[in-house]
């Protein structure tokens, strides 16, 4: 092994691990990621991709990190055709008043992790994410799509995912970062390689790690020819393992969507496709008739809490393991690498922190 605490190896290129890899390599560190998928293969090439956290816990990290991203994408939004993110404006429905979507399955807290439309039931404060929004307010009746009783409007960040992983692998590559394809073995086998080992494997962290803990929640979206939809739309609950939204990309229009616990299948399941559909036409009549250009489906690497810690391994590497952002690894991806850099210039002596456990 190195012994040089700026040599630092990535596992995964997916959006946490590129993100993890550019904050690492332009605060100065000698930065190698491999990744067993091209990065147009991985998860984060799935997503819809909205920056905003659903399906992510604990809350509080997840609106800290989601804060910090809404900064960073906001930024990238100026260069969209470059960037891949562009500031839209939208509608997020209060799930538990939204008759299309039905009644959510289970009332939110506020610090579940939800999108935050659920929280809002019953004269329950503002959720600290939907405060942290710059410019978020109620929704006039007419800003409202048919079936949407009510909801909340806001400017955010939407991203073309397979074009912002092509700019994060250029912006990588600008910073000095080196990128392979290749599948490590175990952790230890990586800490032969380098002081700094980051494991941002996402559901595979389940296998390598091991971390039963991580788990799959599956999702499938149907992309259809773009009617003229120029606005993002959701009604989506925690509760609830069907949601409507309805994304604009230069791609398409992103039709959602599902989310099944622990199902692994990477198939598109017909009726579903169609059930999705029916689902966003109630909003947009126009959607009905929109041609399909493609079903994909993906699967969220969930977790009861992000883990984001570090350890060392046996043969003295630091580990810093980023993985298990659910739902929301786009939202969240460039507040988590923050909190990498952080934790590896703790741990190294770099600086003082905190966030290193030793085990
Ligand atoms: C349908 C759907 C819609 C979504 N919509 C949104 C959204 O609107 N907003 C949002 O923020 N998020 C959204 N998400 C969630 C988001 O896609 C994920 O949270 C995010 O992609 C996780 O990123 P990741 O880098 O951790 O994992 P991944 O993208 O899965 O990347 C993991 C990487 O690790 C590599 N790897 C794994 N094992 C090894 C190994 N042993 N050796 C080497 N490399 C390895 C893989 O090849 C890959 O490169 C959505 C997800 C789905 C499925």
């Amino acid at each position: 092994m190195t012994s040089d605490v700026r040599d630092v190896l990535v596992i995964g290129g997916g959006v946490i691990g590129l993100t993890s890899a550019i904050a690492l390599a332009e605060d100065g560190f000698r930065v190698r990621l491999v990744s067993r998928d091209a990065a147009a293969e991985t998860t984060s090439a799935v997503a819809g991709a909205l920056c905003w956290p659903y399906r992510i816990h604990p809350y509080e990290g997840a609106v800290r990190w989601s804060v910090r991203t809404f900064e960073v994408l906001a930024g990238l939004a100026g260069r969209p055709e470059e960037t891949g993110s562009r500031m839209v404006t939208g509608t997020m429905a209060d799930a538990m008043t939204d008759a299309a979507n039905g009644p959510a399955a289970e009332a939110g807290t506020g610090g579940t992790g939800a999108a935050g439309g659920a929280a809002m039931g019953g004269g329950d404060p503002l959720p600290a994410w939907y405060r942290a929004v710059p410019g978020l307010h109620r929704a006039r009746p007419d800003e409202l799509p048919p079936g949407c009783a009510s909801g909340w409007r806001a400017r955010t960040p939407l991203v073309d995912m397979p074009a912002h992983l092509r700019y994060l692998e250029r912006r990588l590559a600008g910073a000095g970062g080196r990128v392979a394809r290749r599948t490590v073995a175990s952790l230890e086998e990586a800490g032969q390689e380098a002081a700094v080992v980051v494991n941002c494997t996402g559901l595979a962290a389940r296998d390598l790690v091991p971390d039963p803990d991580v788990h799959p929640v599956q999702g499938q979206l149907v992309i259809v020819e773009n009617p003229g939809i120029e606005e993002w739309f959701v009604a989506a609950d925690e509760g609830s393992a069907t949601t409507a939204y309805v994304l604009p990309q230069p791609y398409g229009v992103v039709l959602g969507g599902t989310a099944y616990d622990d199902v692994w299948s990477l198939e598109p399941d017909p009726a579903v496709a169609e059930a999705i559909v029916a689902r966003c036409a109630r909003h947009f009549p126009e959607l009905a008739r929109a041609r399909v250009l493609r079903h994909t489906v993906g699967l969220r690497p969930a977790r009861p809490a992000v883990r984001l810690t570090s350890e060392w391994l046996s043969g003295g590497a630091l580990c810093v393991h980023n993985y298990g952002h659910g739902g929301a690894g786009v939202t969240v991806a460039w507040g988590c690498a923050d909190e990498v850099v952080r934790m590896v210039r703790a741990a190294s002596g770099l600086s003082d922190g905190s966030g290193s456990e030793r085990s």
